[in-house]
């Protein structure tokens, strides 16, 4: 082990995935590349800017993998066997917690033996975590994946700051309530000294519950938006907990959004697609919370009832694989692909087809470009924590050019208010939405657009961090009287 990785760290983030995926190439070589989703897109900047450590697994199975230091990044992986895979990612992280958070689109699963690998792995990663991290460190803890690690982290190490997000909602209790191991759950975050989620509501919801379930005495007043904790008497600690909506890396975005080479891009990309009069573009994970049907959906009605011209318009729709062995997604990837296949046969011409449709990353380049090229994002989310897609769309448009669709239903819709809005579940309002944004007054899609630049401008990944983790910085105890049980809460309410 190279010294900068004996030294203990300071700062430690705690995640499912490392920032970097191990992959093994054609001709047997490994390479360490980006992984997937918007958790590893916020924190890797945040912890570059501290020199911490980050704690995850490698994103392969089997595979173990020793402390190493990668692009600058001192990682330590946690090893994950294909058994753990299946039962703890793929399983109870991804097929009961997921679905049990987004709204039950999907039925979740209520499986046992994937809970005691849930545990069993929790464990591991506390104990990882516990061995670099120096004395009195803080740790951050990320995402429904490590919901127990918290207490058991604090169990391991008592003299250790440890902070938790979650990066998807928390769901309201009547959902969370279905949950066998709910009691668990909740004392597994409660082991946190603050506790994050990215809007109010996720808050109040986990302050109700803490009273509802476990009989804990909290405060009652309504959590804000990166002011107005609130607090849970637990186990002799004051647990706080808050709203701090995540962001992207704003001033980095706009920078490369302006550079030579992606202007270039921009352009020749807009060649290559034909140069319609618009583009469109969706930027996902294939994941059944994002929408991604619903809006083939609507573009091929606006076909079929000749609302949108297919010479004129076209759509680019990347799609990112993404849990490839649940069986929802695989259902998804077919339900997408016939949609794409259907839209295509039925209103393309040679050379000239409708809907580009992509089922891989690109680079990071070629993606800000394509939102440089983008005139109509479309982000139609059924349920999504944030949306960081909504947000790197905006901050590359400080030309003030493009429309952003964006469903209410996102953890964005809450600050992009300037946004086109809808509701993904009235699919003639998608349209309708969709059809404004394409036509719109470019007068007024100018005056849209500065809101929310400025907005995404001021509000970045880096003070999303920065107001966290001043959050989670020891405080004094509160007055005993602001704490209230349920039983009293109730009372109060009624008289
Ligand atoms: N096909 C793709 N190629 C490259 N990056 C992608 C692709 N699809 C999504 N991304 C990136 O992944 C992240 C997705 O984050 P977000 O929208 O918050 O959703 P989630 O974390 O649920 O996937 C963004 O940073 C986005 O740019
Ligand atoms: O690790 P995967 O199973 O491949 O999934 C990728 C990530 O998806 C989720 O992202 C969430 O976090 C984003 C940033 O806060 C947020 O914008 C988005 O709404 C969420 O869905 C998941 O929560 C992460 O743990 C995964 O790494």
């Amino acid at each position: 082990m190279s010294t900068d990785l004996e030294k203990l760290s300071e700062f430690v983030v705690v995640a499912n995935r490392l920032p970097v995926d191990l992959e093994t190439d054609e001709d047997g070589s490994k390479n360490w590349k980006r992984s997937p989703g918007g958790l590893v897109t916020a924190l890797e900047p945040i912890l570059r800017q501290r020199d911490g450590a980050w704690v995850g697994w490698p994103g392969v199975a089997d595979e173990k993998v020793d402390p190493i230091v990668v692009d600058g990044l001192r990682l330590f992986p946690v090893e994950l066997t294909s058994q753990d895979l299946a039962e703890y990612y793929e399983g109870f992280s991804n097929d009961t917690l997921w679905p049990l958070y987004h709204d039950v689109l999907v039925a979740p699963t209520f499986e046992r033996s994937w809970w005691h690998t849930y545990v069993a792995v929790n464990q591991r990663f506390a104990e990882e975590t516990a061995r670099c991290a120096a004395d009195g460190a803080t740790v951050w803890v990320q995402d429904y994946q490590l919901q127990l690690v918290p207490a058991m982290l604090r169990e391991l190490r008592p003299d250790l700051t440890i902070g938790f997000f979650l990066h998807i909602p928390f769901p309201p209790v009547e959902l969370f309530m279905q949950l066998p191991w709910r009691k668990e759950i909740v004392r597994g975050m409660l082991g946190a000294d603050l506790i994050g989620f990215h809007l109010p509501g996720g808050a109040n919801n986990f302050l109700f519950l803490a009273r509802k379930l476990l009989g804990l005495k909290t405060t009652t007043a309504g959590v804000g938006v990166r002011s107005a904790l609130g607090h849970v008497d637990f186990d002799s600690r004051v647990v706080k907990v808050g709203a701090f909506p995540i962001s992207v890396d704003s001033a980095e975005l706009e920078r490369q959004s302006k550079s030579d080479s992606v202007l270039r891009r921009a352009r020749e990309l807009k060649e290559e697609l034909g140069n319609p009069e618009k583009i469109l573009l969706g930027v996902d994970r294939l994941d059944y919370t994002k929408g991604i049907d619903l809006r083939l959906q609507a573009l091929k009605e606006l076909l079929d009832e000749d609302r949108l011209d297919p010479e004129k318009y076209t759509m680019v729709q990347l799609a990112t694989p993404s849990r490839e062995r649940v069986q929802h997604y695989i259902d998804l990837r077919s339900v997408i692909e016939e949609q794409v296949g259907r839209i295509n046969g039925d209103h393309s011409q040679i050379g000239r087809p409708v809907v580009h449709y992509l089922y891989q990353p690109v680079d990071r380049e070629e993606l800000i470009a394509l939102f440089v090229a983008a005139d109509v994002m479309l982000v139609t989310p059924m349920r999504d924590g944030m949306n960081l897609v909504a947000k790197e769309y905006v901050a590359c448009r400080g030309d003030l050019g493009g429309a952003l669709v964006l469903s209410e239903f996102t953890g964005a819709a809450m600050e992009l208010r300037q946004s086109y809005l809808v509701n993904p579940h009235d699919l003639d309002g998608v349209k309708n939405t969709i059809l404004t944004a394409v036509h719109q007054d470019p007068k007024e899609g100018r005056r849209r657009m500065a809101a929310l630049h400025r907005q995404v401008m001021t509000h970045d990944v880096h003070q999303w961090a920065e107001s966290f983790l001043t959050a989670l910085a020891p405080p004094g105890p509160l007055p005993d009287d602001q704490f209230v049980t349920e039983r009293e809460s109730n009372f109060a309410r009624n008289n």
